[in-house]
This record gives structure tokens, sequence and C-alpha cells, in this order.
């Protein structure tokens, strides 16, 4: 077999999806001014309605510079998850790449990059280019693919290599939501939580993504959402369908713990606007859970999450926490986030080695 050559440095870039530069309006603002118009993540307005309505309306509403309903707003939410050490998205993000930068030595260089807000893409990119790296691996901070997370991240290193000279070999990682590396932490962390028996119920909360979305990602036409049980299954009509790799997800987590059928529920939270969403959603669950089956102790992964971020540690451990119990239930126990876990970043440098078949020369070899 052949082997192509490279000289140099081999580049990783591992890309989150942002968060604000700080818990005031003014930086949610500014964040989620440019999240909400990408169009890959609102994907429903005209260009400039969403501009406008995003930047005038939306973002100034939700970030609490402007709300007369709900004082706060999001940026209420980040002053709760704010820590010493920032946002933990990024924080963590920041503690991954300096130990993956250890662990594969001085033929690669790694670095961090936000979708929105800082560090930028462009500026990752960049630093890549100008470290003269031979080749650039994008390996984004999502297990499962979704236009709106990874496509995003992927156009935009694509929009900022597309100015280069010289562009060098790219590769897109595209979802990794079944890797027995990943599969495996997550368990681990449910594990040392304690024994699965005395849970009531098993939840796995994904983040929500608009239905229209994941029938888009069905290239069939008639799979998503016309075939019972549509994501009960992934193949090659829905392999890139976001709600069918989180199924997937489940379900290699559930066969690695040896669940029981019946002893967990997939489900999707966070949703946004009126419109549906993937189903079902982890409230309505919740609320069957409490009222119906009586349920007082509930075990809840998020394993579209790599880090504590607003949706696990604030929408499910406050807000879900406070409607659970009002509905009678006890506590929900989260599974902890991958974070700064040994056990993760072994995964990840397990992961980017498997895809560097390639041999790294340096000059003169
Ligand atoms: C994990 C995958 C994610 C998908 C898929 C996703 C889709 C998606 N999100 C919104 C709107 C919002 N998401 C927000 C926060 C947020 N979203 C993700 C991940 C996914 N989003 C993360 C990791 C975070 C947390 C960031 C942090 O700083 O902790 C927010 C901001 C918070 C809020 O105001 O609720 C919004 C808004 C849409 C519309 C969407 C798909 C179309
Ligand atoms: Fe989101
Ligand atoms: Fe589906």
């Amino acid at each position: 077999m052949y082997v192509q050559q490279h000289f140099g440095k081999q580049g990783i870039l591992l890309v989150n999806l942002g968060t604000p530069d700080a818990p005031t309006p003014r930086a949610v603002n500014r964040y989620l001014g440019e999240f909400l118009t990408d169009p890959r993540v609102i994907d429903n307005l005209p260009g400039l309605a969403q501009q406008v309505l995003v930047r005038g309306i939306i973002a100034p509403i939700r970030s609490g510079i402007v709300n007369p309903f709900k004082p706060g707003g999001s940026t209420k939410l980040y002053q709760e998850l704010w820590t010493e050490n920032g946002s933990p998205l990024k924080y963590y993000g920041e503690i991954l790449t300096a130990a993956v930068t250890e662990r594969l030595g001085d033929e690669y260089v790694v670095r961090l990059a936000m979708r929105y807000q800082q560090p930028s893409i462009e500026s990752a990119v960049r630093e890549l280019i100008a470290e003269g790296v031979s080749s650039i691996t994008v390996f984004p901070l999502f297990p499962q693919y979704a236009s709106a997370t990874t496509g995003s991240v992927h156009q935009e290193v694509m929009r900022v290599l597309s100015k280069e000279q010289t562009i060098p070999n790219v590769h897109l990682v595209n979802s990794y939501y079944e890797h027995p590396l990943l599969i495996k932490v997550f368990a681990d962390n449910a594990r040392d939580v304690g024994p699965l028996s005395q849970w009531d119920h098993i939840i796995f909360s994904y983040h929500g993504l608009p239905q229209r979305q994941l029938k888009k990602a069905d290239n069939s036409g008639c799979h998503c959402y016309k075939v019972e049980g549509c994501c009960n299954r992934i193949g090659q009509v829905n392999q890139f369908c976001y709600s069918a790799q989180c199924h997937a997800t489940t379900r290699a987590i559930v066969a690695e713990l040896g669940l029981p059928e019946g002893s967990y529920t997939t489900s999707f939270q966070s949703r946004l606007g009126f419109d549906d969403w993937a189903k079902p959603y982890t409230i309505d669950v919740l609320e069957d859970l409490a009222k119906n089956k009586g349920a007082k102790k509930l075990l809840c992964f998020s394993p579209a999450f790599v880090a504590d971020c607003l949706e696990t540690t604030i929408e499910i451990g406050v807000e879900y926490q406070e409607e659970f119990e009002a509905w009678g239930g006890e506590h929900i126990q989260l599974v902890p986030s991958l974070n700064d876990d040994p056990r993760w970043i072994d995964a990840v440098v397990g992961m980017l080695t498997e895809r560097m078949g390639e041999k790294v020369l340096t000059e003169g070899q």
C-alpha cells in the first residue's frame, strides 16, 4: 500500500459550539446574535429577515437586554452556570486541548475553536496554517452530526480555508456517535455514580432539533417521520439523521451497561420556538414518569454534550429538577459529563490517532 508522505506537523482542530465571553446581557446578546443568524441553525427564515429578527428582537429578548416578561433571560442562567474559571464548555475545552497536545507530542499542533465567539475558527485555522501543518483534522466536539452544529463547523472551516493559496490535507470528522471509546466513558461515568438498580428509570436526554431539519437529512425523502420507528435502526437511508444517531448512541450505551428493555427512554430537550422538534420532549417524559409511573429517582445521561453547559447543569440540573419535584418526583441524578475526565482524554486521543494512518516524516527522512 502506498503511504502519503507528510513533512512537518499535523494540525488538529477541536471545535465546540461556543459560549458567551461573559455572563452579561451584552455578551450573551452578542453570542446569541451570531449563533441564531447562522442559516444552518435557524434555517426557515430568509437572510435579511433573520438578521433583523434575531439581532433586533430574539437575541435582545432572550439575553435579557430587553425583556419585560422574564427579567434576566438567558443571562441569568449563564450567571448561575458561570464558575471561577468562566464557562465550563470553554474551560473544559481548553483543558482537553492542552491534554491532547501533551499526549500527541511534537508531531501535532492542536488548537481549540468555538463556532461562535472566541476563540474563532478563523483564528485557530490561521494559527495552524502559520505553523506550516501538512494536514488539518477537524474534530467537532459533538458525537452526533447535525447540520446546525457539525455541518456549520465544517462550513466555516471550509470558508476560511477557501481563502488560502495552499490548502493542506483536510479531514472533516462527521460523527462518532457509537464509537466504543466514547460509549465506554459514558457507561463508566454512570457506573461510578453507583449501582444502576437504584434508579426508577434512566433517561438519555439529547439536545433537540427541529423536525424539519431532521427531514432534510433524509436523502430518500420517505423515511424520517414517515416510517414507524424510523430512528430505531440506522442505515444508509438515515445515517446522517441526528435523531437516528442519538438513538444509536443510546443503544450502544444500553448494550454496554446491559440495561433491560423498558428501563430507559431516549428524549430531546432545549426546544426553541413553536415548531415541532425531535420527540419525545424530555420534560414530557419526566412528567409522565413522575405523575403516572410514580418514579422518584432518575438517572439522566446527556450524551450529545461532552462538557457541562447550560443545557445540562441548569436546564436539567435545576429547571427540570424543580418541575420533577413539583410532580412528585425526588431527584434527577445527572451522569457526570466527560469534561476533563482522563478516560475522555484517552478516548479523544484514541479516536484521533486511529484516523492518522499516514506516516509523519520530518525533513530529510
Ligand atoms: C449538542 C448539540 C446541539 C444541537 C444539535 C443544537 C441545536 C440547536 N440549538 C439551538 C439554540 C440554542 N442552543 C443553545 C445552547 C447550546 N446548544 C448546544 C448544543 C447544541 N445545539 C450547547 C452545547 C449549548 C450550550 C452552550 C453553553 O454556553 O453552555 C442556546 C443558548 C442558550 C439559551 O438561550 O437557551 C440556544 C438559543 C437551536 C435553535 C438549535 C437547532 C436548530
Ligand atoms: Fe443548542
Ligand atoms: Fe427518524
